[in-house]
Order: C-alpha cells, then sequence, then structure tokens
C-alpha cells in the first residue's frame, strides 16, 4: 500500500505550504480553465455521494474530471462512471489527489471518518472544498478544516444542504426579524428510530471480501479490522465510534444549524451529558446533552442553555416549549426556539411554525425562497457570491456537536470548553478525545 502522504503529494504540499517558491494556495485555486469553468473531482460516489455529484454537476459551469469510490459496483462508483463517461476514475483519492493538476474542487461524500484526511489533503493543494456533514469526526479535524480553508482561502461548503430550504431560512428570518423576541432556551431533538444499528458488540471472525470493493482503501486513517459484511460497509458505520459518531453525529449538524445560525452562536463554554455506559466499539442509543453558550444579540440573557435529545421516540419534556398548546404534535425531529413574544418550532425539514398561533396570522408571515446548497458552492469557486455553510462556520457547529459526543462518553460530568485553546480544561481524560490516533502511513497532514 502507498503510503500517505504520497511522496508527489507531499512534494506539492510543501510547496504549497511555501510563500517565497511555486504557486501559492490561492493562485494555484484560481488556475481555472480559459472560459472559467469549474472541474470537480467527486470521491465517495455512492450512497449521499451520487446526490452531491449530480447536485454541484447540475451547474452548467461544471465538468466532472475524476470519480473516486472504493467500491467499483453499479450503486458506486458504476452509475456515476456510466454517467460521467468522460471523468476518470479511481479506487484510491490519493492517486486522484497526485494527479489533479486539471481539478479545481473536490466533492467528500465518504464515511465520516475520511472527510478531514481526504479534504485537508485537497486544500493543501488548493483545491476548493464541498464536504458531508459532519465536517469532520474529531474536534480537532473541524479546527484544522477551518483553519486551512482560511489559510488557503478556498470557497467551502459543508452539506447541511436543508440550511438552504426555504424551511430553515425562512426561520432564520423570523428570529433575525424578531419574531419571537430575545431569545430564553432552545430543545432539539432527533426522535427518529435510525436504520443503522448502535449499542451492539463488535462482531468476531471475518468475511471474504467482495470483488468490487477495496476494503483496505476503505478503512483509510482508522484502525485495521476484519471485513464483515454489512456490518460497517455501506452506511451502517455510522453507529462505530471507529467511524462514524452516532445520531448526535449524524443529525446534529442538520437539526441544530438554524439554531446556529439564526443565534450567531459559535462555541458552547460547558456541557453535560446523560447517556448510559457506552460499549467499547459503538455508539449510544440514546443521549441528552445540555449545552451552555454565550449570549449574543439574539438571546435574553449573558448565556443561553441549548438541550439536545436523541433517542428513538423521545420528545422534549412539553412544560418547557413556552407557548406551545398540548394539541399541536411536535414533529418527531426538530427544535423550539423559546421567545420572549412566542415559540418557533423548527420541524426538521418542513416550513416552521409560531405560536401563540393567534399572534401570528400566518398570511402575514414572510416566506423565504431557499437555494441550491449545491450549485451554490459552484457559483462560489467560480467567484459568484459566497456559500452559508463554508468552513469557518461548519467548524464551530461541528465542534459543538462533537464536543456532544465526547461528553457522551463521560456522562453526568460537566466539561468545561475553551474554544481558542482547543481545550477542554477540568477534565483531562475527555481532552484526549478531541483528537485520535491515526493507522500508520495515513497520517493527515495539518496546518
Ligand atoms: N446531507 C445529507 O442529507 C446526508 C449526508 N450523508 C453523509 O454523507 C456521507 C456518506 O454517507 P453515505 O452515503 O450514507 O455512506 P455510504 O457508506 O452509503 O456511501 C459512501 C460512499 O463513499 C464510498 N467510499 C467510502 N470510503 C471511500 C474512500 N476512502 N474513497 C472513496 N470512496 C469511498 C462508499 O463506498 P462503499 O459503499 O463501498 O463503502 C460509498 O460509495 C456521510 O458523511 C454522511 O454523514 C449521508 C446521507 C444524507
Ligand atoms: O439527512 C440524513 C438522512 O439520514 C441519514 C442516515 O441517518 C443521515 O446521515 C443524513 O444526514
Amino acid at each position: 500500500m502507498a503510503s500517505f502522504p504520497t511522496r508527489r503529494l507531499f512534494l506539492k504540499s510543501a510547496a504549497m505550504a511555501g510563500t517565497a517558491i511555486g504557486l501559492n494556495a490561492l493562485s494555484y485555486s484560481r488556475v481555472y480553465g480559459a472560459n472559467r469553468r469549474l472541474r470537480i473531482a467527486s470521491i465517495g460516489t455512492g450512497g449521499k455521494g451520487w446526490s452531491d455529484l449530480n447536485g454541484v454537476a447540475a451547474s452548467p459551469a461544471v465538468d466532472v474530471v475524476a470519480l473516486c469510490d472504493i467500491d467499483s459496483s453499479v450503486k458506486h462508483l458504476g452509475q456515476a462512471a456510466q454517467r460521467y463517461g468522460a471523468a476518470r476514475k479511481y479506487a484510491d483519492w490519493r492517486k486522484l489527489l497526485d494527479e489533479s493538476n486539471d481539478i479545481d474542487g473536490v466533492l467528500v461524500s465518504t464515511p465520516d471518518f475520511m472527510h478531514a484526511p481526504i479534504s485537508m489533503a485537497a486544500m493543501h493543494l488548493g483545491k476548493h472544498v464541498f464536504c458531508q456533514k459532519p465536517l469532520t469526526h474529531t474536534v480537532h479535524e473541524a479546527r484544522q478544516m477551518q483553519t486551512a480553508a482560511a489559510k488557503f482561502d478556498l470557497t467551502t461548503q459543508m452539506c447541511n444542504q436543508i440550511q438552504s430550504h426555504s424551511a430553515y431560512r425562512t426561520a432564520v428570518h423570523w428570529v433575525h426579524g424578531g419574531k419571537i423576541g430575545k431569545v430564553k432556551e432552545v430543545h432539539s431533538w432527533q426522535g427518529g428510530q435510525p436504520s443503522w444499528p448502535r449499542n451492539i458488540i463488535r462482531p468476531q471472525g471475518s468475511d471474504p471480501v467482495p470483488a468490487h470493493v477495496r476494503w483496505d482503501l476503505w478503512q483509510g486513517v482508522a484502525p485495521e479490522r476484519p471485513f464483515k459484511l454489512d456490518m460497517y460497509h455501506a452506511f451502517n458505520w455510522r453507529g462505530w465510534q471507529a467511524y462514524g459518531t452516532g445520531q448526535l453525529g449524524d443529525f446534529g449538524c442538520h437539526i441544530l444549524d438554524p439554531v446556529f445560525k439564526s443565534l450567531k452562536l459559535t462555541s458552547p463554554t460547558k456541557l453535560t451529558v446523560q447517556a448510559p455506559a457506552l460499549l467499547p466499539d459503538s455508539w449510544t442509543d440514546r443521549s441528552t446533552v445540555h449545552y451552555e453558550f454565550p449570549g449574543t444579540k439574539y438571546t435574553l440573557d449573558s448565556t443561553l442553555m441549548v438541550t439536545w435529545y436523541d433517542a428513538a421516540g423521545v420528545l422534549p419534556p412539553r412544560e418547557k416549549l413556552g407557548d406551545i398548546p398540548a394539541s399541536y404534535d411536535l414533529p418527531s425531529a426538530g427544535s423550539v426556539l423559546v421567545g420572549e413574544k412566542g415559540s418557533l418550532v423548527i420541524p426538521h425539514v418542513a416550513m416552521p411554525r409560531l405560536f401563540p398561533e393567534e399572534k401570528f396570522p400566518t398570511d402575514e408571515l414572510p416566506v423565504i425562497e431557499g437555494v441550491d446548497h449545491y450549485t451554490q458552492w459552484a457559483d462560489a469557486c467560480l467567484g459568484n457570491g459566497k456559500t452559508t455553510s463554508h468552513f469557518d462556520y461548519a467548524g464551530p457547529l461541528t465542534e459543538t456537536v462533537l464536543l456532544g459526543t465526547i461528553g457522551i462518553r463521560f456522562p453526568d460530568q460537566e466539561l468545561i470548553w475553551d474554544a481558542p485553546s482547543l481545550k477542554i480544561t477540568n477534565h483531562a481524560e475527555a481532552q484526549k478525545w478531541i483528537t485520535k490516533p491515526y493507522r500508520k502511513g495515513w497520517e493527515p497532514s495539518w496546518v
């Protein structure tokens, strides 16, 4: 197996890091085709990657130059190769990046644990990045992604695409317009039953690796494990600590997003989690996270409590939701912002509602149209407009979510967070989980 970074990649990264020699990241990233088209590569073309690829390629200014997936079967690399016949095909993203002189931007749609290693390598080469949520697998990686995007002046977007839907944009607009006044507290939840397994013991033994799967490449930076059919790849990696981020990581960057956007939150200062003891390898099937944030101009007090709940069938306690009548059925996932003048329900992917209803006649409420989260990135890479989930925004949102996943390891213990120094200042054991060990030969390049 080639070590990472490969020699070519390393030499390019070294040149990028220098100031006096070669192209700097800014000029490198601006070397477009003469007619200002955006040439992209898609890494992880199956699963959500298929819709990410088609979403970005829907821009008439985009050319799909390269495709990469560790699985060559139809549902993964196969269908993408068929639709984008002219694109080069790869199983190994390191080789793709080694041969990426003609690529301006990269889509990263792999499982969570590979987002940062691939995106960081791409950013070192001056590529713009569109990356799936959560932005990363660890808090340290999230800060690195934010720092690299700023340092290399790249156009970035995390794919928490519901942010661009009319529903979330409208909710944010109402809060900024003062509909519910200053916000007193927030409750966010995901009460759905995931279709992927959690709270389970790692199986023994191994299964034969299908011919179309490159298991070694799938494992990437993670510790090496035997292949088990349908256990990790595809999709079911979410419930395993080595690859995914559990239910909070899977949905936090969606559901907490309109809370962050509307209240302009950045980093919490403390958190406490209630959760059962964690099994050695898998994520829990329930957690409640109490975050304390510094207040902002949209909050009533100098601090704000945001509580996250996840467990199948769970909803936040009704008595905490202000003006919402008992007759209203809460959505199975979403947020409630309790304000001075009313309560705002932001269902996960449905139009927001204001209570008490008699105070907010529906026909007087502005509705904000959605925008295209995918082509917004392509347009911004070409100098037209800006992205809204750039890494300067998505980094702190992801850090917050992933701090919650650290808290799950230390139930009922308050963790005090100092964002500037990236430290949990009162808990040395918890601090260790800010980062993680990487498989030998696969250590990412940091900035
Ligand atoms: N924004 C949203 O609404 C959604 C976001 N997501 C996010 O998208 C990401 C992918 O999830 P999902 O599509 O469900 O996962 P899957 O496991 O179903 O698919 C990921 C794809 O990437 C491929 N892949 C895995 N590792 C690599 C690698 N190192 N190099 C190249 N290709 C690789 C996979 O191949 P193989 O299948 O063989 O492993 C597969 O084709 C996750 O971060 C997830 O959180 C997912 C669903 C919706
Ligand atoms: O929005 C989503 C739909 O469900 C998927 C599986 O849990 C999530 O990963 C994804 O973010």
